[in-house]
């Protein structure tokens, strides 16, 4: 499924009368990895979670595949988040006590699905990204295998835009390049569109695209040459 193309204009989310973020103008291709970056409390977060439409901003708008994610009521843009997009965290939140197999399905449990189709999807996924599948408790794995489960668990929906939130804050590095790949194969390879929050100078030299932020405003958006 080809990537889908972000982009916003005029986004601004404050809390308590506080900017949180300000986003004049911005334009997503496909096939993108985009870094938010900045200092702490510079906003990443927030904006990572207006795009993905888990926040509604306080004025502005934000399109996916032009359509005004930011105009929909709450039912709207869930079912547009359930369809297009997938999630990865810093902490993974895998169910601990089930199987890499049994975690990455976990999206599915409330959707139609033929069990044996989305089953071979899942194995396929986890051996895209070297996981071995067979572990009876997801908490046996390392922490990089388990950020790798959490990425096929976000994949198994097949999304066309990924949002992650600090990927690769709880990994060591070389467990931490092994996601940054991922996450640049699911863009270039895949034509995903693929967002990530990050402190990390490695997933900021691997982006296509930074938007960097201080103190609630967007400093720069700059086209890395990587
Ligand atoms: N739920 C909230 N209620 C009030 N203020 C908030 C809330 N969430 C974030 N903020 C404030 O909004 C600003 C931006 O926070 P945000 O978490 O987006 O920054 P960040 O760059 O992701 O920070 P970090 O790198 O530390 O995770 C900060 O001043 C923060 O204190």
């Amino acid at each position: 499924m080809p990537g889908l193309p972000l982009a916003a204009s005029g986004l601004r989310l404050s809390y308590a009368g506080e900017t949180a973020v300000e986003l004049p103008e911005l334009a997503v291709e496909p096939g993108t990895l985009v870094a938010l970056v900045g200092p702490s409390g510079s906003g990443k977060s927030s904006l990572l979670y207006l795009l993905s439409g888990l926040l509604r901003p306080d004025s502005g708008a934000f399109f996916w595949a032009g359509e005004n994610i930011a105009a929909l009521g709450e039912r709207h843009r869930d079912r547009w988040r359930r369809r297009h997009a997938g999630f990865i965290f810093q902490s993974f939140h895998l169910i601990e006590e089930l199987s890499p197999l049994d975690n990455v399905l976990v999206p599915l449990w409330f959707d139609r699905f033929s069990a044996a189709s989305a089953r071979q999807r899942a194995l396929q996924l986890l051996d895209r990204l070297a996981v071995p599948s067979r572990r009876a408790q997801v908490a046996l794995l390392s922490r990089g295998q388990q950020q790798r489960v959490a990425i096929a668990r976000a994949l198994i929906t097949d999304p066309q835009v990924i949002f992650a939130d600090e990927p690769t804050a709880s990994l060591d590095a070389a467990s931490g390049e092994a996601v940054i790949d991922v996450l640049r194969q699911l863009a270039q390879e895949d034509g995903r569109t693929v967002v990530a929050a990050t402190h990390d100078p490695a997933v900021k030299s691997a982006a296509h695209l930074l938007v960097m932020l201080d103190h609630g405003h967007t400093v720069s958006i700059a086209r890395s040459r990587t």
